[in-house]
Parts: C-alpha cells; sequence; structure tokens
C-alpha cells in the first residue's frame, strides 16, 4: 500500500499572519518509523492532528491510500480513525478505578458494548507482551511506566496500520522512557504498522528510520537515518519510488 500522501496542506488560525501547517508535499512509506521533531510551535502536534482528521486543513489533500481525509465529514473522519490509528499521547488518558485490562478493552466496550473472546485473549497478550503481569492490577495503584505501557497495549488492541504517538515518553523518568521508546518500535515493526512520534527524547527520535524536522510549519529536514546512527551521520531521505517526494521549506 502506499501510505499516507499529503499534498499542499495547509492549516491558519483567525488573526496568524502565516499558516501554522505548510507542507508542499509529504509521503510516509507503510511500515516506516519517523520521528517528527522541531521547537515548540513549530506544528508537530497540529501535523499529527492533520494526519489523524482531528484537524481540516484549509487546503491540500492527506490520503491514506485511497481515502483523502479532507474529503471526509468529522464524523467519517472519526469513523476512519478508530478504524486504522492508535494513538499514544504524552498523558495517558486512563481511568483510575478500572484494571489494566479493563481500560485497553474500554474503547472497545464503547464501540461493541460486549468484548469478542478473542479481543480479550490479544488484550492480555498485548499486557504480557508489554511486560505487565497482573492484568487485574488497578490503574490508580500504577507508576507512570507502567501506565504509558498500558496504553500502548491499547493503542494497538486494534491492530491499527498506524501508530501515532505523541511525546510518548516526555512525563517518564529515563528508564521507562527508554522501555516505552523499546516497545513502541518493537511493536509497531511486529505488527507492520507505520510508527510517527513527536519527540524531543533522542532514545526515541535517534531510533527511527526517519527524521522530520518541523519549523514555523514546514518542513525543514527530512532524513533518513539507521538504527542507532547518529543524526549527524544522516543523509538526506530519499522517499519511496512511489511517493510524492522531498518537500523543502
Ligand atoms: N486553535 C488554535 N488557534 C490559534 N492558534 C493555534 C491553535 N492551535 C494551535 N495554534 C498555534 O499553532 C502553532 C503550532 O502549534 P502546535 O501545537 O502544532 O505546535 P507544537 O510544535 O506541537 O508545539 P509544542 O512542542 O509546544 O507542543 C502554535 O503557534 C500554536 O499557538
Amino acid at each position: 500500500m502506499a501510505g499516507l500522501s499529503l499534498s499542499g496542506v495547509r492549516v491558519e488560525f483567525p488573526g496568524l499572519a502565516a499558516p501554522v501547517l505548510d507542507i508542499a508535499a509529504l509521503a510516509v512509506a507503510r511500515g516506516e518509523d519517523v520521528a517528527v521533531t522541531g521547537p515548540s510551535g513549530s506544528g508537530k502536534t497540529t501535523l499529527i492532528n492533520v494526519m489523524t482528521g482531528l484537524e481540516k486543513p484549509a487546503a491540500g489533500s492527506v490520503r491514506w491510500d485511497d481515502t483523502d481525509l479532507v474529503r471526509l465529514g468529522e464524523s467519517q473522519r472519526d469513523a476512519w480513525r478508530a478504524g486504522h490509528v492508535g494513538l499514544v499521547m504524552q498523558e495517558f488518558h486512563l481511568f483510575p478505578g478500572l484494571s489494566a485490562i479493563e481500560n485497553v478493552l474500554l474503547p472497545v466496550r464503547f464501540r461493541l458494548f460486549s468484548v469478542p473472546a478473542a479481543t480479550r485473549e490479544r488484550a492480555l497478550a498485548l499486557l504480557k507482551r508489554v511486560g505487565l503481569s497482573r492484568p487485574d492490577q488497578d490503574i490508580a495503584t500504577m507508576s507512570r511506566g507502567e501506565m504509558q505501557r498500558v496504553a500502548v497495549a491499547r493503542a494497538l488492541l486494534g491492530r491499527p496500520a498506524v501508530l501515532i504517538a505523541d511525546e510518548p515518553t516526555a512525563s517518564l523518568d529515563a528508564a521507562s522512557g527508554a522501555v516505552v521508546a523499546d516497545l513502541l518500535i518493537e511493536l509497531a515493526r511486529e505488527e507492520n504498522a507505520t510508527l510517527i512520534a513527536v519527540t524531543h527524547d533522542p532514545r526515541l527520535s535517534g531510533r527511527l528510520g526517519r527524521r522530520l524536522s518541523l519549523v514555523a510549519g514546514r518542513i525543514a529536514e527530512d532524513v533518513a537515518q539507521g538504527e542507532g546512527a547518529a543524526p549527524s551521520s544522516a543523509t538526506p531521505y530519499t522517499p519511496p519510488a512511489a511517493s510524492q517526494g522531498q518537500v523543502t521549506p
């Protein structure tokens, strides 16, 4: 599949002289893992919101395969997102008073009211995979690192084609952040999900295959980087043959 293709995307807000996001072209192949970096206010969250259909740009197209999110209404975009995207945010959005397993299953409960046995099995397997051995433990009693691991399991439950993470390690201590970074990368690869992570954390950004840097809403840098390679040794990114191509600021 082609993956993601953005073309001529602009996001503007009233009262601002310049667009907060202005992307001529950007392609991300399926299964790629991409770090999005850039200073505060450079448009990283806006880019993620556009990619997931939370924000509709004033102009341009946002295609995932044959679906242009810009042409969909809000409820269609919501349905598309529920079916295709797993989200891991800086704040975990978990419910204290519910167990780890119930938190993982909550989105399914909201949609289907009852949980199929196979889904519960997958939720249990995912909790085990992220290293949590007590699925019935109340979220309120978990450490922050454990909570984020629950959030990673929840994001992957529906086998999303796309895993989006917005500063997933920012509120964690170094050791927990490293564990969560490892899990995101490993699980995205195991599940063949495209991983797009907004992050300032070099433990995460340095290990992803490609790094996009935003400055004032534009892509200032787009580089391929090998596993473990220092960003300074990165080579200019060459897009996959079928993609729209490289972006210059
Ligand atoms: N609804 C809005 N109305 C007006 N301006 C907005 C709105 N949403 C975002 N902005 C502005 O758009 C710019 C980009 O915001 P965005 O949250 O995407 O940046 P960011 O790179 O994610 O920042 P940070 O790293 O601080 O989270 C900022 O200047 C922000 O103030």
